[in-house]
């Protein structure tokens, strides 16, 4: 069966905010609708049905179920649009990429929307498990007396909501704690850290300078500009911060790591014959792409690390060289997390060491997250994808050819590599 070529026509995001700041009272459905109906203003949607809309958030509340369904009913798209909720961690934004992109190569639809959002402001308690069986068993007691009685079987201290801490369940380390193990195991610098996440800012403060975002962002509620990015920053300054998983030792610190953020994006993907249908130019097209996952629980230091595996499969697939692309967009959830990934696909000892054939190559550093990355833009787990996939596009179609290769790291020691192709 023949497959179709993937396009990407368009994209569009919300400006991201940090967390408890510009979006603070806003929930998931709330930044994903403006990042939606920004993309359908920008390219003529109102009305439209299209095959799909799929996406998701990392972090969900229970009334949420259904999030990208409820919220495309409430866009100006035609309300028979279909959608599909998508859940990973970091990747989720391109797994939707991905299934939108595959039901398009399989000609089942001709154009749909991956979208992703995170409303971290606004994220769920849990409760405790003894707070929770006495509600449920309250509920079923028949007598004001009887449900009383289980009300009062909970302590205080079960009362307390339980808030995020977004631990591994299988290690109970947030990610700032694997990646400082990260660091020390591969020997990543402060230094090194600290420059990468200065040339982050430094690169976005310029493509904001030339305007490369006009097109890509649409206002919502009262921000207009990524409110992450840091002009005043600098080597000397970053190297001042103290670390913040690793109190003693420790060289990974809110200047190298990302903040949790609030933010959606969308892109709009379609097949070659629906965007001439529909007078939409292509940006690029989404070629190959690859999920890895990688044993983390023994190896701490390696959990964010899977794409450097995801990357060696799909280049073998694609017949192509790490060295072979013009850009390159990386996901900078940590500093750390960015070099280590690069250092064993440069590093032939390392990269055998870990499981590798050999290694995969270098990386032209003038190459890598041109616009700035998630350190200077901030991170919305599920957005990101979408942030990343659209800069890479339009950077391709500026250029008018070329390749990009995209990784992005995950919690749960998942990552996902693409490549787009103009
Ligand atoms: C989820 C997946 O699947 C995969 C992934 O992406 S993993 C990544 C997921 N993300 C995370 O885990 C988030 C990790 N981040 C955090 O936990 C927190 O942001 C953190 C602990 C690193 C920092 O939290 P914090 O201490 O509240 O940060 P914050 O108060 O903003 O900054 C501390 C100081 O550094 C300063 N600072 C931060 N960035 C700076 C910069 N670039 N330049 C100069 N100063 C900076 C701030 O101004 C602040 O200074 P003051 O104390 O003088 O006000």
């Amino acid at each position: 069966m023949e497959t179709k070529r993937v396009a990407i026509v368009g994209y569009n995001r919300i400006p991201f905010a940090r967390m408890n700041t510009a979006y603070a009272d806003k929930g998931n459905q709330d930044l994903l609708l403006p990042a939606l109906n920004g993309l359908i203003d920008r390219y003529n949607l109102k009305g439209k049905l299209l095959g799909e809309v799929a996406g998701g958030a990392t972090i969900k509340h229970i009334s949420e179920s259904n999030l990208i369904r409820e919220t495309v009913m409430n866009t100006d798209l035609d309300p028979a649009t279909p959608a599909c909720d998508l859940q990973q961690a970091c990747d989720t934004g391109i797994e939707a990429a991905i299934y939108i992109g595959n039901k398009i190569a399989l000609g089942q639809i001709e154009s749909g929307i991956a979208c992703g959002v995170e409303a971290m402001s606004n994220i769920p308690f849990e409760s405790s498990p003894r707070l929770r069986t006495a509600l449920l068993k309250a509920n079923k007691e028949k007598s004001v007396f009887g449900k009383i009685k289980q009300l009062l079987t909970p302590k205080l201290k079960d009362w307390m909501p339980i808030p995020y801490k977004g631990q591994e369940p299988k290690t109970g380390l947030v990610m700032g704690g694997h990646t400082e193990i990260t660091a020390k195991y591969y020997g990543i610098s402060r230094e090194e850290q600290d420059e990468l996440a200065f040339k982050s800012h430094q690169n976005m403060a310029k493509a904001y300078d030339e305007g490369f975002f006009d097109d890509m962002i649409s206002p919502a509620y009262g921000l207009n500009k990524d409110n992450n990015l840091r002009r005043d920053t600098s080597l000397e300054k970053l190297a001042t911060l103290k670390p913040a998983f690793d109190k003693q030792n420790g060289t990974l610190t809110a200047g190298n790591s990302t903040p949790f953020t609030d933010g959606a994006s969308a892109v709009l993907l379609a097949s070659e014959e629906w965007a001439k249908a529909n007078d939409l130019p292509i940006l690029a097209y989404i070629t190959f792409s690859e999920i890895a996952g990688i044993e983390y629980v023994e190896n701490k230091q390696n959990l964010l690390l899977a794409p450097v595996f995801a990357a060696e499969r799909m280049l073998k697939k694609a017949g192509m060289s790490l060295e072979d692309f013009d850009f390159y967009e990386i996901h900078e959830a940590f500093a750390a997390q960015v070099l280590a990934t690069l250092k064993i696909w440069e590093n032939d000892d390392l990269a055998k060491k870990f499981g590798l054939e050999k290694a995969l190559g270098k990386i032209d550093r003038d190459k890598l997250n041109v616009k700035g990355g998630s350190l200077a833009v901030a991170h919305p787990f599920a957005a990101t994808g979408g942030r990343i996939i659209a800069t890479l596009a339009k950077l391709l179609d500026e250029k008018g050819s070329g390749k990009g290769f995209i990784s992005i790291c995950a919690a749960r020691g998942q990552g996902i590599t693409m490549i787009l192709e103009k």
